[in-house]
């Protein structure tokens, strides 16, 4: 950590700890604790709404069954604190794999559905439960106890403090590792994360699991900090709250979840006294107007975009002096400021902030740290070098069917790449050649035949699994993941080579950091062998097509494959793009690296493949060399020759 922020970090610290100390109204000391309990729950939606990208309206549920583990626990056998906790944790995280379920099924829409369906049936459960949870009349507890030691007030803050702490950077550092940017991958393309090697079951399950337990130690604390609870708490208005103080704080962002429990909690408080509605209101137009100011400063934010901000901050500080109270104004209130959020912040407070005040996000910081590793001498090669070919079969594809009712994509082709060379794999739209790609990659599962890799069948294996066979790709319709930076697409690539699990990742361990900063500097090495190493942290979707096509291979390289295989690489490229491209390909090809190549670019593909394949209505219609091919009559008559035509 830089001094700056470590000095930071620990004035914060100690401002939380004095609070109690200088604060001693009990009702302030209060509103921290609950501030601090929604801030872990927040660390813990975020990780599925913000980096995962699923929606769950299951989180208050979530937080109702840490609540009443401890509820019951305590009722039934006076268990002690801390085993309350683990359980309130374990038990709530075991639900959380309940709930993601559904999520490896539906997403969207039909997702918000399932898990809102998912929290109403815990409410009627706990309602319902009474034998356990004594139903609607709700469990009285009182403070915990530590050893013989009741904690009060102050105590009982300081616990809170300490593992709302200890939540916040065990999320950030499980989010800044091989973990967190795996849940990242999912939302920006399943496919392409399923194609690098990061099963998608596996990692979405993973997300709700941290995410259930962090909901649970909340729900736990909660019920402490309450000393009562009943099942009309874990409502949908709890639930929709939590999804929107994440959205408000900003998505992706520990320092968004902390604004957004803030705002949580503050917000009825402050709806029910309109002296200090009308200061806040007033606060807040002069930081949308300093902050606009810079921004526009900055050429962040042109006048026009910047206008109904300001105006609307400001017309609703002039107007909280005319209104006598608020209490019919309140829903009101919350339906503006949830157009104002869903129009204005879509990153929430914490994304127009670092935009406004031109921050540096932590995935630049982090291109930066590998910068520092390569200059350090920490110089990684990009690709190890193969056993050369001796002509044996790499990948053996026979009689492949691939049907989609009526259609046959695929009918009865064979495909046998030896090892070493590059293959072509060329025809008409539509003759079949993604749909081959798709089922060597496992996206497709062949309605009949074989395809062998290495001499073992791959048919009915997951993508994931193909994918750490040694069989990588990249996609006729780049699929990056856009909103990470090229460094750390090739990283989800590398995934295979992070061996730390989530303990060492959670515990910061020595072994953990040599291997990030070992893998950081083999990432930015293969992101030089592509010619993208100065636009490490540039986030993909801002890249240039060409470039955008470039760092696709990169990431492909990156699972170290035996077989790589690109579906169209130079489609869209310009000619000096193209060129590049080539020389890319001879530099994979001199690595012993197979290629199974697909183009259009007659000349890309002659310059380059040592045998072609023909399809053409989903059969083989010729194979053999390019010169060969490209003399043979029938594929002039299906392809050629409209092309020399
Ligand atoms: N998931 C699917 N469902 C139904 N039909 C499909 C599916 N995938 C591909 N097809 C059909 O299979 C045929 C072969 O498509 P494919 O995309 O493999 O062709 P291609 O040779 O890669 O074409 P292009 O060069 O245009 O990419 C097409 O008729 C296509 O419409």
């Amino acid at each position: 950590m830089k001094t700056k922020n470590l000095i930071a970090a620990v004035a914060g610290v100690a401002l939380l700890a004095a609070f109690p100390l200088a604060v001693t109204n009990p009702y302030y000391i209060h509103l921290l604790v609950t501030i601090m309990i929604y801030a872990i729950v927040l660390f813990g939606l975020d990780i599925v709404v913000g980096y995962t990208g699923q929606v769950s309206l299951g989180h208050a549920g979530l937080f109702g069954v840490g609540a009443y583990v401890i509820g019951t626990l305590t009722m039934h056998l006076g268990a002690p604190v801390l085993v309350c906790l683990a359980a309130a944790i374990a038990i709530t995280a075991i639900f959380g794999a309940l709930l993601a379920l559904p999520a490896l099924r539906v997403t969207g829409p039909y997702l918000a559905m399932v898990t809102l369906a998912f929290g109403t049936i815990i409410q009627i459960l706990i309602n319902e439960m009474d034998f356990l949870t004594s139903g609607p009349m709700g469990i009285t507890l009182s403070r915990p106890m530590l050893l013989t030691h009741q904690l009060d007030e102050r105590e009982f803050f300081w616990l809170v403090a300490v593992l709302m702490l200890a939540s916040l950077v065990f999320v950030d550092r499980v989010l800044h590792s091989h973990l967190g940017r795996t849940f990242e991958a999912l939302r920006g393309s399943p496919v392409a994360s399923d194609c690098m090697g990061v099963s998608v079951y596996r990692y979405k399950v993973y997300a709700f699991v941290i995410s259930a337990g962090l909901a649970g130690l909340a729900g736990g604390l909660y019920a402490y900090s309450e000393q009562y609870i009943s099942p009309n708490t874990y409502n949908f208005e709890l639930t929709v709250l939590f999804l929107l103080a994440v959205i408000m704080g900003g998505r992706k962002s520990r320092a968004g979840s902390l604004i957004g429990a803030t705002i949580l909690v503050m917000l009825p408080n402050l709806l029910d006294d309109i002296g200090q509605f009308r200061v806040v209101a007033s606060v807040l137009a002069l930081l949308v107007l300093v902050s606009v100011g810079v921004a526009i400063r900055r050429g962040k934010m042109t006048v026009k975009a910047a206008a109904v901000p300001v105006v609307g901050s400001i017309a609703l500080a002039l107007v909280s002096f005319t209104l006598s109270g608020l209490a019919d104004w309140r829903l009101t209130i919350y339906g503006l400021i949830t157009l104002f959020i869903v129009y204005y912040l879509q990153d929430g407070i914490v994304g127009f902030l670092r935009v406004a005040l031109n921050l540096r996000t932590g995935a630049a910081a982090a291109a930066a740290e590998a910068r520092a590793a390569a200059a350090d001498g920490l110089q990684a090669q990009a690709l190890t070098v193969q056993a050369a070919g001796s002509g044996e079969t790499l990948l053996d594809a026979k009689q492949v069917l691939m049907q989609f009712g009526g259609l046959k994509a695929l009918n009865q082709v064979d495909l046998n790449v030896k090892r070493g060379t590059i293959h072509g794999l060329i025809g008409p739209n539509g003759s079949g050649k993604s749909t081959m790609m798709n089922v060597l990659t496992g996206i497709y599962m062949p309605t009949a035949g074989t395809v062998a890799f290495k001499g073992r069948e791959v048919n009915g294996r997951s993508s994931s699994q193909i994918a750490l066979s040694g069989i990588a790709r990249t996609f006729q319709n780049v699929q990056l993941f856009g909103e990470m930076t090229a460094l750390q697409n090739v990283q989800v690539g590398l995934h295979h080579a992070y061996k730390s699990n989530l303990l060492q990742v959670a515990l910061s361990l020595p072994g953990f950091k040599r291997e990030r900063r070992a893998n950081a500097a083999r990432a930015l090495a293969l992101l030089e062998f592509v010619g993208l190493a100065d636009v490490a942290g540039e986030e993909a979707r801002n890249l240039p097509y060409g470039r955008q096509r470039l760092l696709e291979i990169a990431r492909a390289l990156a699972l170290d494959p035996e077989l790589l295989l690109l579906d169209e690489p130079a489609a869209g490229l310009t000619a000096p793009d193209i060129a590049e491209l080539l020389a890319i390909i001879k530099k994979i090809r001199e690595t012993g690296v197979t290629v199974i190549l697909i183009e259009h670019h007659m000349d890309v593909v002659m310059s380059l493949c040592d045998t072609v394949s023909v399809l053409d209505f989903g059969q083989k219609i010729a194979e053999g060399e390019p010169a060969a091919v490209q003399a043979n009559e029938k594929v002039i008559e299906a392809y050629l020759g409209g092309q020399a035509a």
